[in-house]
């Protein structure tokens, strides 16, 4: 038996369907919107389980789930070593984000990572404490900050509406998902130029700990090669 973990709301679980429907496997809630249980028609031996997107790749790598649908930023955000504990399947073609970094768009001397770094020296030098960086994506903008040599910052967490941060005077920058650009140009913000810290898209993983026979067949069912 495969469980098939799939995010329980909104467009992410929406497309989700959809994208099995397309493949001969009808996905659905066996109750209402409230259960978190479903089914699968149209393959034997897969349970439909409906989780939250973020805790997707925590239950694949504890092996609870044998195959989960999530972001691919979210895997790698929460599973250090994330390809120790998962494979990609298959990239879906929906729920395309970007992680990136931003700043107030009236900082006209930032524009580059390199400007950033330059900003955060200074406004360490002058305010006596690091510039904060809001995010809820830790793992991965610290990473990403070593690599580009920014090193005077903090990291301050925000777990929702973290584009209005700045405005509330809780941090200086942000780090955050985008798609349309719409909610950073609201909040006045503008993305740092190389500031791309991941391109996500909803992503079937599979646990390295599942039957790799069980799940080669069902990658067969859905027509995925390799
Ligand atoms: N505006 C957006 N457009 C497209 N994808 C997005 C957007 N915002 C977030 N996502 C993606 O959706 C996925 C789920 O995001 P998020 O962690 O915010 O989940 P959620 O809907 O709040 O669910 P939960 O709180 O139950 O985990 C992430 O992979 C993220 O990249
Ligand atoms: O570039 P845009 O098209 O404006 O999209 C970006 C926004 O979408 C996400 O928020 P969402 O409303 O999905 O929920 P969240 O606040 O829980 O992250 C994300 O956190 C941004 O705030």
């Amino acid at each position: 038996m495969l469980k098939l973990g799939v995010p329980s709301k909104g467009r992410l679980m929406e497309q989700t369907f959809d994208w099995f429907a397309a493949r001969g496997l009808r996905l659905s809630r066996s109750g209402s919107d409230r259960e978190y249980a479903g089914r699968v028609d149209g393959a034997d031996g897969v349970q439909l389980v409906l989780l939250s997107a973020g805790e997707i790749p925590r239950e694949l790598a504890a092996g609870r789930i044998q195959i989960g649908v999530t972001g691919s930023d979210l895997v790698r955000e929460k599973l250090p070593g994330w390809r120790s504990d998962v494979r990609e399947l298959a990239a879906m073609e929906f729920g395309h984000a970007d992680l990136v970094l931003a700043v107030p768009a009236c900082w006209t001397d930032v524009e580059t990572l390199d400007d950033l770094a330059a900003v955060a020296t200074a406004f360490r030098r002058a305010h006596g404490f690091r510039l904060r960086i809001a995010t809820k994506y830790h793992r991965l903008i610290r990473a990403f900050l070593s690599e580009n040599g920014v090193a005077d910052y903090q990291l301050v967490d925000s777990q929702g509406a973290t584009e209005g941060t700045v405005a509330n005077l809780t941090a200086e920058a942000i780090a955050d998902i985008t798609s349309s650009g719409a909610t950073l140009r609201a909040n006045h913000l503008k993305m740092v130029d190389g500031g791309l810290v991941h391109q996500s898209q909803a992503t079937l993983f599979a646990a390295n700990s599942a039957d790799p026979a069980e799940v080669d067949r069902l990658a067969r069912h859905l027509g995925l090669a390799g």
